[in-house]
């Protein structure tokens, strides 16, 4: 039985006092660990008071991103060592909008995912289509390469432990969301490219999340799909009130 996995992206959004008031109410709010993952993933303003006010409590703190690299000329850049030594524990890596707008490639998401592993930091990788190739039946086979690409040169133990994000680019942000139907499909896929670019017991074992539109009034039935452990949530999860709604419903799965 695979663990559920609810992650917040706020991506960048809220100010410091908004934060903190945020992880007040849900710190200890969210269910223990062993019953569902709760995360949040902050912008990195904030990552070491939040840390630090969530230490001993079921809530984990993540990343929205970090480069590749542990240190040098990389003007803007947050390195997976700084992280680390912050007490951060998930990153989420090739997000649709550092695609999109930062013009992030597969080899830099793939090389990421091996530093967060050198690192002690758990991945959540985004793949997902535009709704052009979605028209064009071209779904499946974009998001297999963008699968295959980010766990490449990935140990079997490795390839076990990350969590992929399934994130339908037209859903994400949109109110439109993908059914569930639709998002099991490819979740199932995803799972099916994990057995056989690596193996069967990675399949079993990597969660799949899905990501777009997610929020309190449809996430019991993406998590009940069987293939579908988790959701990766922008918009509702930057109040506490829904985003513990999401992580009560992940409890049930
Ligand atoms: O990382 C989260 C996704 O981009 C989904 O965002 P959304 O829940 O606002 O659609």
């Amino acid at each position: 039985m695979r663990k559920q996995v609810i992650a917040g992206n706020w991506k960048m959004n809220k100010v410091h006092t908004e934060a903190e008031d945020f992880i007040q109410t849900s710190k200890n709010e969210v269910p223990s660990s062993d019953q569902v993952e709760s995360v949040i993933c902050a912008p990195f303003p904030f990552l070491q008071k939040l840390v630090e006010e969530t230490k001993g409590t079921p809530l984990e703190i993540g990343a929205q991103n970090m480069h590749f690299e542990e240190k040098g000329a990389f003007t803007g850049e947050v390195s997976p060592v700084m992280l680390k030594e912050l007490g951060v524990t998930y990153v989420v890596l090739g997000h649709s909008e550092r695609r999109e707008i930062f013009k992030e490639t597969d080899e830099e998401v793939n090389k990421k995912v091996h530093a967060a592993f050198n690192h002690n930091l758990t991945p959540i990788i985004c793949v997902g289509e535009t709704l052009d190739q979605r028209e064009a039946d071209q779904t499946m086979d974009h998001v297999e390469g963008q699968v295959k690409k980010a766990l490449e040169g990935l140990t079997d133990e490795q390839a076990a432990k990350v969590i992929i994000a399934y994130e339908p680019i037209w859903a994400i942000g949109t109110g439109r969301t993908a059914t569930s139907e639709q998002a099991n499909e490819v979740c199932t896929h995803i799972r099916k490219v994990v057995a056989d670019f690596v193996n069967s017991d990675a399949a079993e074992a990597v969660r799949i999340q899905y990501g777009g539109s997610v929020k309190p009034a449809n996430v019991d039935e993406l998590l009940s799909q069987s293939d579908i452990d988790g959701a990766l949530v922008g918009g509702a999860s930057l109040e506490a009130d829904s985003f513990l709604k999401l992580v009560e419903a992940g409890k049930h799965e």
